[in-house]
């Protein structure tokens, strides 16, 4: 599969703070990233990178398998890395004329592409009359006027309500779903969950995660049990293939899966080393506790 962006052991810091730490991770054409973490986990400082705005201080990244230099790539990339400004006192398809005009685009494009963000009805109305979401959504036609192959947005929901963060994430999925590869940045578990197919995941600006989401979902859980001898119980379940880190608590011990296994497996091992389980309860992680384990640990 093509690769979109190769990024390699990318390094920045601000005198004494590292933005972002090494990282590398490779985007594949036709996929969704999300480039998760806290606030000042250095996302917009990667984004910044990539698109020549920022300069790296060690390590390197490479654009469409390095058929084009860094700088002509980005006449195949669409980004939104800031908050969209456009001329208020003029429409949406003024803004977009001027768009082309500066770009160099033909302004065939313009109708197509408000019509993907759900524009086309507004698109003689002032900037200056538009809300929030319908400016984010007219800086996401602009970015797709010269057909990118790839589509770069930080943080595209920030400040909206729910309806308009909702319409956002219906356009972002419209855009994929006709073959553009996104990138995105975000703080919201939730978003990169709903939207995403990978996720790379940061922290101080160190990767803790690059990989499918639902990879990252894919996790065995913990179980909570108990039994009157609690230190034959322990020395029983440490030995377990299937057990991981085993935390003890005033009613029982909690015991990481590292493989996947049924309650009755449990019972009948137990029982088969002579130990009478009182409690048996098996928890799945949610992805919110494994993104909050995971940014919490390193
Ligand atoms: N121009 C700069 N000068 C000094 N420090 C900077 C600069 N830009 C970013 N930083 C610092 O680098 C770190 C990473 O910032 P960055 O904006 O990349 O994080 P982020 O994950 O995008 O966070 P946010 O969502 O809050 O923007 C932060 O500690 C930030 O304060």
């Amino acid at each position: 599969m093509e690769t979109i962006l190769e990024i390699n052991q990318l390094h920045k810091t601000y005198g004494a703070l590292t933005a972002v730490d090494h990282i590398s991770f490779k985007i594949k054409k036709g996929h969704v990233y999300g480039i998760l973490g806290p606030n000042g986990s250095g996302k917009s400082t990667t984004l910044g990178m990539v698109l020549n705005v920022v300069n790296p201080t060690s390590g390197e990244y490479k654009w469409f398998e390095g058929s084009t230099s860094n700088h002509d790539a980005l006449k195949r990339i669409g980004a939104i890395i800031e908050r969209p400004n456009f001329y208020p006192s003029m429409s949406a398809i003024q803004n977009l004329e001027l768009v082309c005009k500066i770009k160099n685009i033909d302004k065939s494009k313009i109708e197509e592409k408000l019509a993907v963000v759900d524009l086309l009805n507004r698109s003689h109305s002032k900037f200056s009359t538009y809300s929030l979401g319908m400016k984010q959504r007219l800086a996401i036609a602009s970015a797709l006027l010269n057909d990118p192959e790839i589509l770069i947005l930080d943080e595209p929901t920030n400040g909206l309500d729910p309806q308009g963060i909702r319409q956002i994430r219906d356009i972002i999925q419209k855009i994929a779903s006709n073959g553009t590869t996104i990138l995105l940045a975000s703080h919201l578990l939730d978003e990169v969950e709903k939207v995403c197919t990978d996720v790379i995941v940061l922290r101080l600006g160190k990767m803790l995660y690059a990989g499918p989401v639902d990879e990252m979902n894919r996790n065995h859980g913990s179980i909570f049990i108990d039994a009157s001898d609690r230190k034959a119980l322990h020395s029983f379940i440490e030995n377990k293939p299937y057990a991981g880190t085993i935390t003890t608590h005033d009613n029982g011990l909690e015991v990481k899966l590292y493989e996947p296994v049924d309650n009755a497996q449990i019972n009948k091992d137990a029982f088969e080393s002579g130990i009478i389980l009182s409690k048996l309860v098996h928890r799945k992680q949610s992805l919110e506790d494994q993104f909050i384990e995971l940014t919490n640990k390193n």
